[in-house]
């Protein structure tokens, strides 16, 4: 596992709501870049330094923080951690009706959107740059209700609780919880809307739509390599429920019941956060390796809550902490509470790792052989309570069959765009060798109406050639070099080309690396050129200067080293060199004038013409259709 080369602490942003109806306009606070300081009547002067602090209080001023500046103060960070491949969780605290669901969810409207579905549209459209079909991501919503965890994707209540375990392989695992395959931002919208439309809300004094559960919402990434590994990172959001005070609330009943487990469990956290602060306290101190105490971690059993956050809290997680505060007086208190929570947040220490390798093969043989151990202790009744060991078992069977399920689709998912993907090629690749074929019959139409047989210079229009026929014909039949790639030999002293590949005109064969063949309406020409960019990395020159790997004639046309093509992973490109003016240096792809400063990815059949003149069809693995139009093979070989 990597690790990071420094300790970091947790990102901590604080956001000054607007005043609510019930709150008369009385600011307790001032803020100024990354301080929020007190300052009310009778109150002691306090300054609180974060990483950042957004005053949402009013729209008109210019330092108003609106939900898109908030992303962008907190919320992208957060996909760039999970794009690096790390775990990153993001929560929000603070006191009831402080704006943390408002913040974290948003509104509906684009303006008002929260920072969960922007940071989500931001995470899914940055994988899409990614080879289809490697990275699978899947959501789950989970609720902690009066100390209950609820699966908000599940639409049978009476379905089974989910149950969190630790597992020493695979972290956090919810057993019984839906995970939903996420493949585009609107199904993303859709499980997202679905899951907080059964997130618990009721009216209390604070707030007309007050959460009564901790709501959190999981994407777990799994990135699938060839080598049938599995790199998995996991991004948590969780919107906490609101912090009242129970002797000052109003909330009576069923949501007084609510109140006390919510701030049972905000205890717990509390007390976990404030024992990693002392933890990292005592590490600056002692220089002690930093390693979660027993205590500390057996700490995080107390509540589901903090269970479910505990790879977020300890160390293996990149994690930011939003806390919300009201801007009135009347809510000081809480508000002080909520900024000292947030504070003891800020003295964290977290040595954040990247998500491991995981070898798919591997984990699924070590789960079978705990369920293995566990069978065989069952049956021999031996040890532990046998409930306990049924159940355990129960868990491994489960993970296992829930992790076999899921690889099994991912690969299903991945072979199915892998097919699609081959399919587009193929219909590309069909066009463009239809673009070649026209090209070539229009040219031989052209010809043939020309009547007489054309003299090399003219039927070699786009190559002017500039050598001795004689001499050339002499040099193709003695040449046998056909399969690798010519080192780059010393000019030859007829000012030929270089680090070229001829075909040996009876048994023309295809080149085996990436490369560039010649085309030209000579038959006795096409295909005797072959480029070939044998060598991954190398940059490859093409130009008129002795010094290139690919010597051009020189013409009015051809400037010194004018392009430059390279391999990387058996993918052709080609760029002109900057600087070389139109049209010495000119590149055109079945048609297309590439800018000056386009690197192109070729493609097997692409038609290339460089300084408008050289024709070339790219050639990136055997093709029968290719050859035959190349190098006569199929229609009698060449003459
Ligand atoms: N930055 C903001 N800009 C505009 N309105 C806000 C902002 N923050 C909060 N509000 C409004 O304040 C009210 C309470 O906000 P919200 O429901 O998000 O609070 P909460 O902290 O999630 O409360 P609870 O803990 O009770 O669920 C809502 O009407 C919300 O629209």
């Amino acid at each position: 596992m990597e690790k990071a080369n420094n300790d970091e602490t947790v990102f901590v942003g604080v956001r000054l709501r607007p005043f609510l109806g019930y709150e008369a306009r009385q600011h307790c606070f001032t803020a100024s870049r990354n301080v929020i300081s007190v300052r009310a009547p009778d109150r002691k002067k306090t300054d609180f330094a974060f990483d950042c602090v957004m005053d949402s209080t009013d729209a008109s001023k210019p330092s108003y923080v609106s939900q898109e500046k908030c992303y962008d103060m907190i919320g992208r960070r957060i996909v760039q951690h999970s794009i690096s491949g790390y775990h990153a969780c993001l929560f929000c605290y603070g006191q009831t009706g402080s704006g943390k669901t408002f913040s974290c969810m948003g509104k509906k409207g684009e303006a008002e959107q929260g920072l969960l579905p922007r940071l989500l549209q931001d995470l899914l459209s940055q994988m899409e740059s990614l080879p289809s079909g490697q990275v699978h991501c899947r959501a789950q919503i989970l609720e902690v209700y009066n100390e209950k965890l609820r699966d908000l994707l599940s639409d049978k209540d009476s379905a089974k609780a989910p149950e969190i375990h630790v597992h020493p392989r695979v972290g956090v695992y919810v057993d019984g919880a839906i995970d939903m395959q996420i493949d585009s931002m609107e199904q993303l919208q859709k499980v997202l809307d679905t899951g907080m439309s059964r997130a618990s809300v009721a009216s209390t004094a604070r707030n007309p739509k007050s959460s009564r559960g901790h709501v959190i919402f999981r994407l777990l990434m799994e990135k699938h390599e060839e080598d049938h590994t599995v790199v998995s990172s996991e991004l948590f959001c969780v919107d906490l429920a609101g912090r009242e005070n129970e002797k000052t609330t109003k909330v009576t009943g069923e949501n007084f019941v609510e109140l006390t487990f919510i701030n049972r469990s905000l205890m717990w956290l509390s007390q976990c956060i404030q024992a990693l602060g002392r933890q990292a306290r005592k590490r600056s101190s002692s220089g002690s390796s930093g390693a979660l105490e027993g205590s500390s971690r057996a700490r995080f059993r107390n509540s589901k809550l903090t269970l479910l956050l505990i790879n977020a809290l300890t160390g293996n997680s990149k994690t930011c902490l939003l806390a919300t505060v009201s801007p009135a007086v009347v809510n000081l208190d809480e508000s002080l509470v909520t900024l000292n929570f947030a504070s003891t947040v800020k003295s964290i220490k977290v040595a954040a790792r990247r998500a491991a390798k995981m070898d798919k093969d591997s984990l699924i043989q070590s789960l079978n052989d705990e369920l293995q151990s566990l069978k065989e202790q069952l049956s021999k009744g031996t040890e532990r309570n046998g409930q306990d060991l049924h159940s355990q078992a129960g868990l491994v069977r489960n993970m296992m069959e829930s992790y076999k399920a899921r690889w099994e689709e991912a690969q299903k998912n991945a072979d199915m765009l892998r097919r699609q993907k081959d399919d587009a090629l193929q219909n590309l690749a069909i066009s463009r060798w239809k673009f070649a074929k026209a090209t070539v019959k229009n040219e031989l139409r052209e010809e043939s109406s020309a009547g007489d047989k054309p003299s090399l210079q003219q039927a070699n229009g786009d190559v002017q050639v500039q050598v001795d026929v004689a001499e050339k014909q002499k040099r193709l039949a003695s040449s046998d070099t056909v399969s690798s790639a010519c080192p780059a030999a010393a000019p030859p002293a007829d000012g030929t080309w270089l680090n070229w590949t001829l075909g040996d005109g009876s048994v023309p064969k295809s080149p085996r690396t990436p490369s560039l063949v010649l085309y030209s309406k000579d038959p006795g020409f096409s295909g005797r050129l072959i480029f070939h960019v044998a060598d991954e990395g190398r940059k490859y020159m093409l130009g008129c200067s002795p010094h290139c790997d690919f010597r051009l004639p020189q013409t009015l046309t051809s400037c010194s080293e004018t392009y430059s093509a390279w391999q990387e992973s058996g993918r052709l490109f080609i760029m002109q060199t900057q600087g070389i003016p139109p049209p010495c240096a000119s590149i055109e792809v079945n048609g297309d004038r590439l800018s000056p400063t386009e690197a192109k990815e070729l493609l097997h059949q692409d038609l290339v013409v460089l300084s408008q003149t050289f024709r070339f069809v790219v050639f990136l693995r055997p093709d029968p259709a290719v050859q035959a139009l190349l190098f006569g093979v199929g229609k009698g070989g060449r003459t």
